[in-house]
């Protein structure tokens, strides 16, 4: 596995005519015996690619329910090697992308090489650092380019238009187009103005554009994904899977995500 399975994801759903869904959860969240089952889950609900988060121990950009997923995961001794070697264990059965979001500091503890390894042994596709700012992206970017495992570029509502062609312009996998300034967690609504900056972000980007953050409900996943390629769901899944109400998270996925119609835009 590798970045080619998000490049695969993303032409089959282009395709379909088909917006991306991608789902967050913490890993070890319930145990990591429970990561096999949780992947499946969301992989038969209809996920497209799972963002797998690992737990820290100061997440400066979680909200409120990932850290608190990241807490209970923690103490259950989850580490970022512990849910490699997992992965690396059921990866065979898993078909659908995985990309870990984690922060620098594990990967330097463990060393940028030795993660790259373990990832790619994992069967990883890619890679989020959110505190890891572009200029600083080769330290840890170069050992998983070796494994075809893509870094996730960042780019926020304030990116200048000059950052915003630095990001996206070389950008591989995905964007991740962060839809709110502050931390992760649901939301009333967004700035009127989100839409046409997703729309102009996806213009110039040279990988898929997904936005994330306050996303939790179908009809925001319609709107939001009809001004780019895709939406990303973190607390609301988090929060279902923790409730053991994982038979909803289907109700979140547009049914065709295309239906994202400019009706829906108010949401
Ligand atoms: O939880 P939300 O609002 O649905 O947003 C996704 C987000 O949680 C997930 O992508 C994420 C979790 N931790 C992060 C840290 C930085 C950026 C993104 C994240």
């Amino acid at each position: 596995m590798s970045k080619f399975l998000i490049e695969e994801t993303f032409s089959a759903l282009k395709e379909k005519d088909e917006k991306a869904f991608i789902a967050y959860i913490m890993a070890g969240d319930g145990g990591l015996s429970e990561l096999k089952n949780q992947i499946l889950t969301l992989e038969a609900s209809g996920v497209s690619i799972v963002e797998l988060g690992i737990p820290f121990s100061d997440p400066v950009a979680d909200g409120p329910s990932i850290q608190a997923a990241g807490q209970r995961a923690l103490a259950r001794g989850v580490t970022l090697e512990a849910v490699l070697e997992e992965l690396a264990r059921i990866k065979s059965e898993i078909s659908i992308p995985v990309v870990i979001m984690t922060y620098a500091n594990p990967v330097l503890r463990l060393g940028p090489d030795k993660f790259a390894d373990l990832a790619h042994a994992a069967g990883v596709s890619g890679v989020i650092l959110p505190d890891v700012p572009l200029e600083q992206e080769d330290e840890f970017g170069a050992p998983l380019a070796k494994y075809d495992i893509v870094n996730i570029r960042f780019v926020t509502l304030t990116s200048s238009g000059e950052r915003i062609r630095e990001v996206t312009g070389e950008a591989e996998g995905f964007v991740y187009a962060v839809t709110v300034n502050g931390t992760t967690g649901a939301r009333e609504g967004f700035d009127e103005t989100l839409y046409g900056h997703l729309e102009h972000i996806t213009e110039v980007s040279n990988a898929p554009v997904c936005a994330g953050f306050g996303i939790g409900t179908r009809e925001q996943a319609e709107a939001v994904g009809a001004a780019c390629d895709g939406v990303i769901v973190g607390s609301r899944i988090v929060n279902l899977l923790h409730e053991g109400k994982a038979e909803e998270i289907k109700g979140i996925i547009p049914r065709k995500s295309a239906a994202g119609s400019q009706s829906s835009k108010n949401i």
